[in-house]
C-alpha cells in the first residue's frame, strides 16, 4: 500500500515539475510579430480641376434625402453637425461723392487730354508778330479741336481785334483774353441743370439716348449715383432689353447707391419696361425715374421710331423732364450728324459728352451746343463711378488754358 500511495506521489511530482517547465519555456519565448494587416489600397484621390463635374459613386444609387438612415445615437459614432452656410451680407449701399466742384476735382483729366488746345492758343499768342499765318495756325489748333468752323472764326475775329487794340501783351493779359473769349463760345447763359424736379407731381422722368457704346448705361448708372448724392430717390428703367448685359448693368450700378431697376425679358418691349418704370417710381414715391434706352444707329430708321414710341408711351402718364442724348467725344464731328437726327426724333433737352478725358476734342462742346441749340448738361471723365460731372463753363475754360 505505502507503495502505491509513494508511486502516485512521485508521479504527481514528475507530472508538475513537467509542466512547470513547458510552462515557463512558452512564458519566456518572444512572441512572433503578428503579421502586418494587408494594407488597404485605395487609389489616392485625383485633385479636382476647375471645371471638373463632382462624381456620383457608380456602385450606389441615389437616395433622396428621407431614404437615408440617420444614425441613431447609442452607436457612439460622432454625428457630424451640417456645415452653416454664412448669409451673404446685404450689398453694402456706397455714398456717393458731392456732385458740387466735381469738375473742379476732375479738372487734372481734362487738362491732360485738352492741353494741346489751349497750350497752343496760348504760345501761338504769345508770338512777338500775329502775322496771318499765326492766326491761320490759331484757327486749324481750333479746328482739329472740332470746335467748328462757325465758332473758330468767331473766336478768331474776336480775339484778333482785342489783340489790337491792346497793343503790348503780358502773357497774363492774353490768358485773360482768351478766357473770355472761349468763354463765349461755351457760353454761360445756358440753363444746365438736370430736370429732375417737375413743377406738378413726382417723379422727374430722364430718358437717357444716344448710338450704340456711347456710354448710356454708364451714364445713367452714373447719374443716379449724382441724383443719390443730392438726397434724391431714384427707380432705374432697364430699357435698354437689346443688349443682354445691359440689364444687369444698370441694375448693379442701382445697387449700389439703393435704387431698384425695372427690367424685362431680354428683346421685350422697350416701351412697356419704360411705362413700368414711371408707374413703380409713382408707386412708391420716388423722386426721378431715369430710363436706359438700347444704342442705335441715327441711320436706322425703324430703331429711331422705336425710340420715339418709348416717348409716347412714357407721356401717357407724365411728361419727360429730360432727355439726354449721350455722345462720345472721342467722335469728333460725327456726334453732331448723330445729334441732329435724335433731336428730331425725341426732343433732345440737354447732352452728356463722354470720354472726354481721352481726347483731345474738347471743341466739341461748343460744337454740338450750337448745332442743336441744346446745352451739354454732364461731361464724363472717366469710367470711375464718379467721374460723371456737371458741366461748368468756367471750370471747362480754365481746364483748357491750364493756371
Ligand atoms: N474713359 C471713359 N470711358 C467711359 C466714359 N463713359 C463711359 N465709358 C465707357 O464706355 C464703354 C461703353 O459704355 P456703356 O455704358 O456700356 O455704353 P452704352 O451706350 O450703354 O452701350 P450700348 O448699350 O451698347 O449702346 C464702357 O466701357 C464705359 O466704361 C467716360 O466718361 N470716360
Amino acid at each position: 500500500m505505502e507503495t502505491v500511495i509513494l508511486a502516485v506521489v512521485i508521479a504527481v511530482v514528475v507530472l508538475g515539475v513537467l509542466g512547470g517547465l513547458v510552462v515557463g519555456s512558452r512564458r519566456k519565448k518572444p512572441l512572433p510579430p503578428p503579421p502586418p494587416a494587408a494594407p488597404d489600397i485605395t487609389a489616392p484621390p485625383a485633385e479636382p480641376h476647375i471645371g471638373d463635374e463632382a462624381e456620383t459613386p457608380r456602385d450606389e444609387p441615389r437616395r433622396t434625402i428621407e431614404e437615408v438612415d440617420l444614425p441613431d445615437g447609442s452607436t457612439g459614432v460622432a454625428v457630424e453637425e451640417p456645415p452653416v452656410v454664412e448669409e451673404l451680407p446685404p450689398t453694402e449701399i456706397e455714398v456717393p461723392e458731392p456732385t458740387a466742384g466735381r469738375l473742379v476735382r476732375l479738372r487734372a483729366r481734362l487738362s491732360r487730354s485738352q492741353n494741346a488746345l489751349g497750350k497752343g492758343l496760348l504760345t501761338l499768342l504769345s508770338r512777338e508778330h500775329l502775322d496771318d499765318d499765326t492766326w491761320e495756325e490759331i484757327e486749324d489748333i481750333l479746328l482739329t479741336a472740332d470746335v467748328g468752323v462757325a465758332p473758330t472764326q468767331e473766336l478768331v475775329e474776336g480775339l484778333r481785334e482785342r489783340v489790337k487794340v491792346l497793343g503790348t501783351r503780358t502773357p497774363e493779359e492774353l490768358r485773360g483774353l482768351l478766357r473770355e473769349e472761349l468763354l463765349k463760345l461755351v457760353g454761360t447763359d445756358f440753363d444746365r441743370t438736370v430736370k429732375t424736379e417737375p413743377e406738378t407731381s413726382k417723379p422727374g422722368i430722364v430718358m437717357v439716348v444716344g448710338v450704340n457704346g456711347t456710354g448710356k448705361t454708364t451714364t445713367t448708372g452714373k447719374l443716379a449715383r449724382v441724383l443719390v448724392a443730392d438726397g434724391r430717390s431714384v427707380v432705374l428703367g432697364a430699357a435698354d432689353t437689346f443688349r443682354a448685359a445691359a440689364a444687369d448693368q444698370l441694375q448693379t450700378w442701382g445697387e449700389r447707391v439703393g435704387a431698384h431697376t425695372v427690367r424685362g425679358p431680354e428683346g421685350g418691349d422697350p416701351a412697356s419696361i419704360a411705362f413700368d418704370a414711371v408707374k413703380e417710381g409713382k408707386e412708391i414715391g420716388a423722386d426721378v425715374v431715369l430710363i436706359d434706352t438700347a444704342g442705335r444707329l441715327h441711320t436706322k430708321t425703324g430703331l429711331m421710331d422705336e425710340l420715339g414710341k418709348v416717348k409716347r408711351v412714357v407721356e401717357k402718364q407724365a411728361p419727360l423732364d429730360e432727355v439726354l442724348l449721350v455722345l462720345d467725344a472721342t467722335t469728333g464731328q460725327n456726334g453732331l450728324v448723330q445729334a441732329r437726327v435724335f433731336a428730331e426724333v425725341v426732343d433732345i433737352t440737354g447732352i452728356v459728352l463722354t470720354k472726354l478725358d481721352g481726347t483731345a476734342k474738347g471743341g466739341i462742346v461748343v460744337a454740338v451746343q450750337r448745332e442743336l441749340g441744346v446745352p451739354v448738361k454732364l461731361v464724363g471723365l472717366g469710367e470711375g463711378a464718379d467721374d460723371l460731372a456737371p458741366f461748368e463753363p468756367e471750370a471747362f475754360v480754365d481746364a483748357l488754358i491750364g493756371d
